[in-house]
């Protein structure tokens, strides 16, 4: 048996631990049964933010006859999209490999426990003072043969001509923005009438009717049947209202949500637990139940972001091999929908603060204060905020618009350092920068809350 200080099984974003842990001297063994660099670099995050970059200048040329510019998209060379695509996905594994020094055997395999401290990988078995978990999550199975996933996407050779997307969540939302841009017939079916059920109230009625202007949309619709020949599937659509309708598609995609790697870990052998969706638990130092065995990253369930498993996994970091006392502790988790329109989100929804019986206000601000946020000529961007009414604390803000993502990071900012939405008014803005249109927002949220304040 090979003895290490340190056992990583799964090289996602826990590569970068390895690394580190490595480059401390201390003697590591990565195990990771596929491309190193896991979902985020291989077939999330990355992968479709670059196909979502072609997108954006597909949609800007085709809203230029708003700005009197009128335009054509002669050709849209989709095979080379798909093709550099492919190509930054051959290189991941091979870029995250060359950051490891030789500190750090990596293992080729799908790792798993014959007790609390000893792994198997392979046909070895390994021992270490510590061992962290950090294995993921996969998409749920589409319930119909040769149905894909995002997985089937990243890398992607033959590019249909048409595709059908089941779901309503960031994936399908993404992808189906992606496809519709590319000019390949998209259809998404949703079995509710809301997309990204998760966002803001406000926000999912807007980011809804905008949506729907450019995506072919099925609400209250689910595939009763979806039979695959050569040329495709034909799909048996059902309405909530029971009538049926039959729908042809190259390919049919399911987004509809993800599921925990941990079977394959084999904890039956060891005291680690696992919830009742089958996320491993643990407290707030990251240890599972077996001491000095830790998970973080998606592998939880719990926020399935990079930034949140990053910042878990450098603290994890800290709290193993830099003395640190302080749990982690997150204040808030931010988020971004990179759709068209595009939305950005940190903290409580105003459905979540009226569940919490909170003394709150809502203010929804339309951007339309500096000249930036005229010269897009659009007219639904807005940030919402939702402020503690006592205190001036920012709970939450929600914005959809162009660049929602960047313009967050501003209240990011304010709410990691001094949470009081007053210095938002107080700054000095760059005029007439879109982040300006924050001024007015924090304005008017401001004046809500001395106008309440006043009435009682
Ligand atoms: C299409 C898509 C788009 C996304 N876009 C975004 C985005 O824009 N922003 C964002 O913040 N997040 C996004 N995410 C989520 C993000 O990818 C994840 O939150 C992130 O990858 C989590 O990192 P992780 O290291 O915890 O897990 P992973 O990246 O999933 O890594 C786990 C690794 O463990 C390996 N593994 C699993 N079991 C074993 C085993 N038994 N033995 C050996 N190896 C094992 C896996 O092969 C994998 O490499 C997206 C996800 C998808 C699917
Ligand atoms: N921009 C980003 O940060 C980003 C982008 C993509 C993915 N992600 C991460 O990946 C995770 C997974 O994404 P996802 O979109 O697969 O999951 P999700 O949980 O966001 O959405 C799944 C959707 O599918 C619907 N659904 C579930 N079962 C269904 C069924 N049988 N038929 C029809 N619809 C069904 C649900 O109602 C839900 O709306 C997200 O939670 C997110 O954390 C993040």
């Amino acid at each position: 048996m090979k003895t290490y200080d340190l056992i990583i099984i799964g090289g996602g974003r826990a590569s970068n631990l390895a690394k580190k842990a490595g480059n401390l001297g201390k003697k590591v063994a990565l195990i990771e049964k596929s491309s190193l660099g896991g979902t985020c670099a291989n077939r999330g995050c990355v992968p479709s933010k670059l196909l979502i970059a072609y997108a954006d200048v597909i949609r800007s040329i085709e809203s230029s006859q708003k700005h009197f510019i009128s335009s054509e998209i002669k050709e849209i060379d989709i095979k080379k999209i798909f093709e550099n695509n492919n190509s930054f996905i051959d290189s991941v594994d091979d870029s995250y490999k060359s950051k490891l020094n030789e500190n750090v055997d990596l293992y080729r395999g799908i790792g798993s426990f014959i007790s609390d401290k000893v792994i198997k990988v392979n046909d070895e078995k390994l021992t270490a003072s510590k061992i962290i978990i950090a294995t993921g999550t996969k998409p749920l199975k589409p319930p119909f043969e040769n149905a894909w996933t995002s997985d089937d996407i990243f890398p992607l050779d033959n590019i249909p001509k048409s595709i059908t997307i089941v779901g309503s969540g960031f994936i399908a939302c993404e992808l189906a923005n992606v496809f519709n841009a590319l000019k390949i017939n998209t259809t998404l079916i949703v079995r509710s009438e809301t997309l990204l059920s998760s966002e803001d109230k406000q926000i999912q009625e807007v980011f809804k009717e905008e949506f729907s202007k450019y995506v072919n949309i099925e609400f209250n619709t689910t595939i009763k049947d979806a039979k695959y020949q050569e040329s495709g599937f034909t799909i048996e659509l059902e309405n909530k209202d029971k009538s049926t309708k039959q729908h042809k598609s190259q390919a049919l995609l399911y987004a509809i949500g993800r599921e925990s790697n941990a079977k394959d870990l084999k904890l039956e052998n060891t005291s680690i637990q696992v919830d009742e969706r089958g996320f491993i638990k643990r407290d707030e130092y990251f240890q599972t139940n077996a001491k000095d065995v830790y998970v973080v990253g998606d592998a939880t369930g719990k926020y399935m972001l990079q930034h949140a498993a990053a910042y878990e996994m450098n603290h994890l970091f800290k709290v193993l091999y830099e003395d640190e006392k302080q749990a982690l502790k997150f204040k808030y988790m931010p988020h971004a929908v990179f759709t068209h329109p595009e939305i950005a989100s940190v903290g409580l929804t105003q459905k979540q603060a009226q569940e919490q019986n909170l003394d709150f206000i809502a203010s929804k601000s339309i951007w339309k204060a500096s000249a930036k946020a005229q010269g897009m000529k659009i007219d639904y961007a807005f940030t919402k905020f939702i402020v503690d009414k006592n205190t001036y604390e920012i709970l939450g803000c929600h914005m959809i618009g162009p660049q929602s993502s960047t313009m967050i990071h501003q209240v990011l900012t304010l709410m990691h350092i001094d949470n009081d939405i007053r210095h938002l008014k107080n700054m000095l803005y760059i005029h007439p920068a879109l982040s300006e249109e924050l001024l007015p927002a924090a304005i008017n949220a401001i004046k809500k809350i001395e106008e309440s304040n006043e009435k009682n």
